[in-house]
């Protein structure tokens, strides 16, 4: 295999698509041109993140997981990549275990092979202080005024599951501004590192439907770390009672939470769809 070429792994999670790199047996280098020109859908393979696999900094940790945007842009988590990154490493066989410790930029998250074929993964304690989002705010609270450039107001509940999330309830998530507000919200000038904007439907206190918009990547099918702060933000607004099934249009999530510092617990499907070698990055 010529030098300049990669192997890689397309993979989806709810449609929430993702090429994978085995960033241990090869070497890669990565720039925003080359993740922009390989995540393109016509002139490269598409994808809305890029994940790669490499060597834990901390010996008592089995993987390190890094995560790039379609844009370019380098960012702290992402939650259905998190499970696909799981099923990835064991049917590699770069690992033999079924429970993992990862790190990521912000923290180690756990996922778990399940039996059935879905994949459960410890994602973390919820960060809410607008310094940990961040967020541009001069109090805490669980609910902020957002105004946009239109001139039009949005509710938001604000959270960071390594990365940040901007969530507002919306009565129909098939009628919901997601094109016209999910950029506005995206960028906004209160988010310094900008936002991922979520649009939540409460169906019942254990069911939500939710679109989201995200950061450097636009409307996916689905998004984990979206799913769980909808989750975290319906259940501190006192409108979700854990567990709680997400219906995103890619498909279904089931999200935990038991409030506090506790971890958010998130199950879900993990689905290789092809194999291939793509170039690589000149240096
Ligand atoms: N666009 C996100 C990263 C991917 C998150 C999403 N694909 C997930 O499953 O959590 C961000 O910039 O923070």
């Amino acid at each position: 295999m010529a030098t300049n070429t990669l192997s890689f792994t397309k993979m989806q999670g709810l449609g929430n698509d993702f090429v994978v790199l085995d960033g241990i047996n090869q070497q890669i280098t990565i720039t925003p041109e080359w993740l922009r020109q390989i995540g393109d859908r016509r002139f490269g393979v598409g994808f809305d993140q890029l994940l790669l696999v490499e060597k834990p900094d901390h010996p008592e940790h089995d993987f390190k997981y890094r995560i790039f945007n379609c844009d370019g842009s380098e960012v702290e988590q992402c939650g259905n990549g998190a499970r696909c990154f799981a099923r990835f490493v064991v049917d590699k066989g770069l690992t033999n275990k079924s429970r993992l410790l990862v790190e990521t930029a912000k923290g180690v998250i756990e996922p778990e092979l399940g039996a059935d074929g879905l994949v459960t993964v410890n994602m973390g304690a919820p960060r809410f202080l607008p310094e940990e989002i961040p967020f541009i705010a001069s109090t805490n609270e669980v609910l902020y005024e957002l105004a946009l450039s239109t001139g039009e107001n949005v509710t938001i509940s604000t959270v960071s599951m390594g990365n940040p999330h901007a969530v507002t309830v919306v009565t129909d998530v098939e009628t919901a501004p997601v094109e016209s507000f999910g950029p506005l919200i995206e960028k906004h000038e209160r988010f310094p590192e900008k936002v991922n904007a979520g649009f939540m439907q409460v169906v019942s206190r254990q069911e939500i439907n939710l679109r989201v918009f995200e950061r450097g990547a636009g409307e996916t099918l689905a998004c984990g770390t979206g799913a769980c702060a909808a989750v975290v933000a319906g259940i501190r607004q006192g409108l979700l009672a854990s567990p709680v099934l997400v219906n995103a249009r890619g498909g279904q999530l089931s999200i935990a939470w038991n409030g506090d510092n506790q971890p958010v617990m998130m199950t879900g499907p993990a689905v290789t769809v092809f194999e291939g070698m793509l170039p690589a990055a000149s240096k």
